[in-house]
């Protein structure tokens, strides 16, 4: 049967971590171990092929002396030890920086050591200028040069597509279908939403890797969430990652809500008791002066407007401010969604741009955080679905949230159809459609890991598909239906170029084992940076019918 002939899929190794496997390309050998709930690619990150490395295994809380090679999955360094060559992962570590860590984790073929002390630095080391970053879990790699974080991500792909992809890289169409990554012109201010905790537990970062012990102050805190704990508040009084504006917010903020005075107590995770769990922060742009618009929403565990007047006055003065809410959540889990929302002071919504499109934006609904590159990508994402622009073409948006990368190419298309599993984001989208004058867009909720062999037959066939989904990826029963559907053009926008290299290997070389025929071809993958300093890493792929 013509199965056979397909390139073999691997075996399903669940949580399989082959650190010790020679790194191999599908042109010349078999595939590497692929797992399709290996989302992140630990499985196949790099691994080291000599011989010392094979006999070697580190102990738990043994000290090794490491050189971090390259940045793999959440930015974690991919670390040699020096003499053997066994590989370890270490958060924190960076490119050329060679360190003492310790063994902290074990886990089958796979380890992890924390830093204890850097021996020598990496190679592109630069000034970090936020004082939080070398505790703060948000900007792990604000020291290290743009160019060479740049260069740290456009690598990841590259492996990850060719180990997961079993593309191949010595192939010279590669080359030209593999383009340099996208940078962001905005390095910092580039995020229109943070989402502070209220915290009973102040975290102090230690001094040094050799102290094991972080210090707990008993002060209240709003912040970040410490790195690895659920109930401690690294304190911040500015992010240099949101605007100056909501900057302005939180410091009027951190002036006032421990005054004693106001009674304003954070939440405590473990006791239950207290008030303020969560402060959000949106900016937006208004369409016709292009100033910012800024939302505060303060998410608490019960409705008590009083408390909040004299600091509602302070934030109101503030001119950026266009909307103060309240999401009430009684819950005892972290969620910032409310049960129930008030208006405190404004607006319910504030607004943004995106290529032309307006879009009211409230509280909860799901927005892309970094409005300046979301333009970028967008160009981008319409680029690659090549549109006629004679109001021809279907488009099937799946994974469309808020429907805003549909919105954007339906002026230009027949009709456009998104898919989306969150009722709200659905409502916003039909709302977006209606705010812009758009007529030809039909939003659907629906969740597309459950669809059956009839999802889409009261459609017209798509023209192009477009699929953004999350981290982890698309489900064995899209990749069925998108073989079966067979699209002319298919854009696979992916925030995880893990789960994005193996979709990419299933829609083109197929999957044995489950009868399916890879049938696209892949045309380009273009990395876009959208959040610098943070591990992130955006991808558009394009691929063509075969
Ligand atoms: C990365 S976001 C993309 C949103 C949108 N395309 C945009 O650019 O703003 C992924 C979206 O997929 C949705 N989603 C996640 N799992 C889903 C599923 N199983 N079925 C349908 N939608 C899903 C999420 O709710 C989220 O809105």
């Amino acid at each position: 049967m013509a199965v056979a002939a397909f390139p073999s899929c691997g075996a399903r190794r669940l949580n399989a971590r082959p650190w010790l496997h020679a790194v191999r390309s599908s042109a010349s050998s078999p595939s590497p171990p692929r797992s399709p709930s290996d989302v992140d690619g630990l499985g196949t990150a790099p691994a080291s092929t000599a011989a010392a490395a094979r006999s070697f295994f580190p102990k738990r809380g043994q000290t090794l002396e490491l050189v971090c090679e390259s940045l793999a999955f959440k930015g974690k360094g991919v670390c040699k030890v020096v003499d053997t060559g066994f590989v370890l992962m270490c958060d924190r570590a960076l490119p050329g920086e060679r360190f003492l860590g310790r063994v902290s984790r074990k886990k089958g073929n796979y380890a992890e050591v924390t830093k204890l002390k850097t021996i020598s630095p990496h190679w592109d080391l630069v000034e970090a200028p936020c004082e939080y970053a070398s505790a703060c879990g948000g900007c792990k790699t604000q020291n290290l040069a743009y160019e060479a974080q740049l260069r740290a991500k456009e690598q990841q792909v590259r492996d990850l597509i060719v180990r997961m992809g079993r593309f191949s890289d010595g192939d010279p169409e590669f080359a030209s279908v593999l383009k340099p990554i996208v940078p962001c012109d905005l390095k910092f201010h580039y995020r229109n939403k943070m989402e502070f905790s209220f915290g009973a537990q102040r975290w102090i970062p230690r001094d040094s890797f050799i102290d094991d012990h972080d210090q707990i102050e008993s002060g209240f805190a709003l912040g970040l969430h410490a790195p690895g704990f659920f109930d401690k508040v690294l304190h911040i009084e500015k992010c240099l990652l949101q605007s100056e504006a909501a900057n302005k917010v939180l410091a009027v903020i951190q002036d006032s809500w421990r005054d004693p005075d106001l009674g304003l107590s954070p939440y405590d995770v473990h006791t239950h008791g207290g008030f303020l769990k969560h402060l959000m922060l949106r900016t937006g742009r208004d369409v016709k002066t292009g100033l910012p618009e800024l939302m505060v929403n303060f998410v608490t565990s019960s409705y008590r407007p009083k408390l909040f007047e004299p600091l509602i006055n302070k934030i109101s003065a503030i001119p950026e401010v266009v909307s103060i809410m309240n999401n009430v959540n009684s819950s005892v889990g972290n969620t910032s969604v409310g049960e129930e929302e008030y208006v405190l002071h404004g607006k319910s919504t504030i607004t943004e741009t995106l290529r032309g499109l307006t879009f009211q934006i409230s509280a909860n609904s799901f927005f892309q955080t970094n409005s300046y590159q979301a333009e970028v990508l967008y160009k981008l994402i319409e680029d690659c679905a090549g549109l006629r622009g004679d109001g021809s073409e279907i488009v099937l948006d799946l994974f469309c949230g808020t429907g805003t990368i549909g919105l954007t190419l339906a002026k230009r298309v027949r009709h456009v159809y998104g898919y989306e599993v969150v009722a709200e984001a659905i409502s916003d989208a039909r709302r977006n459609a209606e705010l812009n004058d758009i007529h030809n867009a039909t939003f659907v909720q629906g969740d597309l890991n459950k669809i059956n062999d009839n999802f889409g037959s009261d459609l017209p066939k798509a023209d192009i598909v477009i699929l953004d989904p999350n981290r982890p990826g698309l489900h064995m029963k899209l990749i069925k239906y998108l073989v079966k559907l067979q699209a002319p053009r298919v854009v696979y926008v992916s925030c995880n170029p893990a789960s994005c290299a193996r979709d990419l290997d299933y829609l083109c070389h197929g999957v044995a084992d489950q009868g399916i025929r890879g049938c696209y071809q892949l045309k380009s993958i273009q990395p876009v940076d959208m959040f610098p300093h943070t591990p992130h890493i955006e991808c558009v792929c394009l691929l063509e019918l075969h």
